[in-house]
Parts: C-alpha cells; structure tokens; sequence
C-alpha cells in the first residue's frame, strides 16, 4: 500500500474513507467525477502554522494563497480558523466577498491587476493591495486620489533565487515577470514612489520565490534578502517595514518519493532567519507574514473517478480510463506532475499491474498517471487520485464542453456539497444564437 495512504483513511469496510466518510458512499451519493476534501486535515496544517510562529513568538499572519482552491467555502473555513487570504483577481476577490470573508484580512496580488480591479480593491476595503510594477503605482496612485481614499499597500519584489521546481512555477529568479527587482535599484525607485503619496501607507515587502518548493535553503535565502533589504531602507530612507511576507511554496507529498519537511518546519526555518538578521541589523521584529496555497489544501484533496473503458495491446502498457481527466486535473498534462491512485473499495490491495490511467479527453496527452500501479479492475470501480486538492478544480475548464466536477467537503464523518456539479444548461447559458 502507498504510505499515502495511513491506518486511520481505511474504515472498518476496508474502504478509503475521506474526513470520515466512505468514499465510495461519496461517489455513489454525489457521482463521479467529485473532488473531495478532508477539512479536518486542512485545519490540522493551518493550526500547526499558528502553532509555530506562537511557540516563536512572532506576531504574524497566515494568509491562505486561494488560487490554490477558491470557492467560497474554503474562505469560510479559513475564516472559522482567522486566517487571511490572499486573492489575485476580481473574481476571487469577489467570492471571498460573497463568503463574508473580512476585507480587512484581505491580500490583493497579481503582476497586471486591471484598473477595475484595482477600484474593486479599494471599494472593498481590502487589508493590502501588494503592488508588483510601476505602471500598478500610478494607477493606484491615481484612483485614490480621484476617490479620495487611502491604501495599505506593500511591495513585491525579486528576491533573485531560482528555487528548484519546474520553471512554470518558479517566480523569484531575476527575469521573472513579478515584482520589482532588487540589484538594479527598481524596488528603491518604488519605495520612494510609495513614501511620496500620502495616500498609500506602505505596510513592508513580499516575495514569493515559487511553488512545490522541498528546499529549506531558498525559503532562508529569501528571508535573509528581505531583511537585508529593511535595514537597507531603514538606514537609507529611514523607513521601518511593519511586515515582511514571505509567500508560499512549501512542498508537498504527491507520490511516496517526495520527502518534503513538515510544511511548518519551513515557516520555523524562516521566522529563525527573519530574528537573527533582525537581532544583528539591530532592527525590530517586523511582523511575518506567510502565504500557503499548495500545503493547506493539496493533500486534503481526492479525485474521485469511475472507471470505465479499457484498451490492451499486447507488448504495450494497457490503457484505463476514467470518466474525469485534464479538465480536472491540468497538471500532469502541464508540469508532468506525478500522482498516485487507489481503489477506494480496497486501498490497500495489491498492484496486480501498471497501467496508463488516463482521462476522457480528446489528447493524446490526458493521462492523468502514466505507469499508474494498480490492483485488476472492473469498469464501475471507483479510483482516489491521491493530493489532487491544490491547482486541480482550480485550474478545471470545460475542455469538450465537459462539466466541471462537484466539490464536497467531509468532515467528522460528515459530508456537504460546497460546489455543484456543472450542468449542461450551465455549459451552454453564456452562449448566444447567432
Ligand atoms: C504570491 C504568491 N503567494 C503564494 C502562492 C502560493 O504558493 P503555494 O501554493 O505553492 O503555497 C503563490 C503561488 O505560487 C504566489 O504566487
Ligand atoms: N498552478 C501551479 C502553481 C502555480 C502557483 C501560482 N503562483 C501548480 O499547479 O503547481
């Protein structure tokens, strides 16, 4: 059996159960494919994030990246915890409104945040628009004035470390596209920009140096260069940043080969540099702010499919299919990122071979888990795909005009649809006659 899967995810039935609910009663109740997540889990990690920057003494903030997994029910759990959220757009920022999300708690992102946006942020009262460019300062910078409204704001900037991921979701090496790049003195030209409107109250700096990240040192080496960069302001400008944010990318465990630390002992590592270099500039402690997308939700999240066709060639690996695939789960087609898959009727059973296990799309390239090993199947079986929660329905399209999958939530052994299954009507309700 996958160490994926523990003791504790097998019910008395021997079947996966998920927040402690079968999943194969999932399937049956709400159909497949269904994306499911174990809200207990997603708490666990959240509070094991508070817990180490209180054992550390560190005020701070833990600000959930939602682009991981937006709905507005993920706002309301992060809520129920007193997090904050970080939004990159409208539309998030618009769902985390109709989740009664607080403004106030509120990160505003994005590297192109249009002006409507930028106006829907201040309306909204947002905690901190995070600005990324110059070209977003003057539009800010502009908008307020004509509202005659003031701004908490930080900036982002380029830490200059290439972090050892797939370069699609790397962000904080030199030419990346975010954020104000420290050597050539463009983050000095923005803070003197920002100092001179009195509209804008600059909070402190972020940087984000990409994603699925399982090295401690790139998450040390860009909190050394952000502390290195206030006392740089603090003896140049004189100004004290209040927050230093960190970003996200704490790696997760996708298959039994990745190891990554416990993703609070990356935040431990950080806030350790953060104090000695604040110790040794004579700096105060600023506040340390961090953006988990991937390790509070990824691994709370199941993709539930039904197995259906199947093509055997002899002298070739057999193909299985699945009634989901790139319209889900994008990411192995895109960053040929690894999964594993179990039978939710016997986890833990044996692999009795290897298989394609792939999707219902119309490319070649939809195969959600290739050399998957699996026990013999029957079509009408149900399969987990195991850490699917993060950049999964997140990222779903409607590719073939396929519907994208219902959304539950499991809990204490109960289970509440927190996203519908999209239906045909819904496909079709933007389209017009011509
Ligand atoms: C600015 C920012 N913060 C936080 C995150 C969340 O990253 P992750 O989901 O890897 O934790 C991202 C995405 O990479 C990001 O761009
Ligand atoms: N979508 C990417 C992560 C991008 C993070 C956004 N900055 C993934 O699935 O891994």
């Amino acid at each position: 059996m996958t160490d994926l899967i523990k003791p504790a995810d097998i019910n008395a039935a021997g079947h996966l159960q998920i927040g402690g609910v079968d999943a194969l009663d999932l399937a049956h109740k709400y159909g497949t494919p269904l994306v499911v997540y174990d809200v207990d889990k997603i708490r666990a990690t959240f509070r094991a994030f508070k817990r180490v920057f209180e054992e550390e003494k560190v005020p701070y903030a833990v600000s959930y990246a939602s682009k991981a997994f937006c709905a507005i029910a993920i706002y309301q759990v992060i809520n129920e915890e007193g997090g904050h959220v970080d939004v990159v757009s409208g539309g998030e920022l618009a769902t985390a409104k109709a989740a009664g999300f607080p403004m106030d708690r509120v990160s505003f992102h994005g590297n192109n945040k249009s002006p409507e946006e930028l106006a829907m942020a201040v309306d909204s009262g947002v905690g901190v628009i995070i600005l990324d460019n110059f070209h977003e300062i003057d539009l800010l910078s502009a908008i307020l004035k004509e509202k005659g409204k003031w701004a908490k704001v930080m900036l982002r900037v380029t830490p200059g470390i290439s972090a050892h991921t797939n370069e699609y979701i790397q962000t904080g090496q030199v030419d990346s596209k975010f954020g104000f790049d420290l050597g050539s003195g463009q983050a000095d030209r923005a803070l003197e920009q920002v100092l001179a409107d009195e509209r804008m109250d600059l909070l402190g700096a972020h940087a984000h140096i990409g994603s699925q990240i399982f090295d401690v040192r790139g998450f040390v080496g860009c909190a050394d260069k952000l502390a290195s960069l206030g006392k740089h302001w603090q003896d140049k400008y004189g100004y004290a940043i209040k927050v230093l944010n960190v970003g996200g990318g704490f790696g997760i465990r996708y298959t039994e080969a990745d190891q990554p630390l416990p993703p609070e002992e990356f935040v431990r590592a950080i806030i350790k540099e953060v104090k000695a270099d604040c110790q040794q500039a004579g700096l105060p402690l600023p506040e340390i702010w961090i953006e988990p997308g991937r390790s509070l939700v990824g691994q709370a999240g199941y993709n539930l499919y039904t197995i259906g066709s199947r093509k055997d060639l002899p002298g070739y690996e057999s193909y299985v299919a699945v009634d989901g695939g790139m319209g889900d789960n994008i990411r192995p087609a895109l960053y040929q990122a690894k999964y594993e898959a179990v039978l939710a009727k016997d986890p833990a059973a044996k692999a009795a071979e290897r298989v394609n296990l792939v999707g219902k799309y119309c490319e070649s390239g939809d195969i959600l888990i290739k050399d998957c090993p699996l026990p013999k199947t029957e079509p009408g079986d149900v399969v987990a795909m195991l850490a699917t929660g993060a950049y999964g329905y997140s990222m779903a399209s409607n590719y073939n005009r396929n519907p994208r999958p219902a959304v539950v939530f499991a809990e204490g052994g109960q289970d509440r649809l927190v996203v519908k299954r999209e239906s045909y009507e819904d496909l079709i309700h933007l389209d017009l006659k011509y």
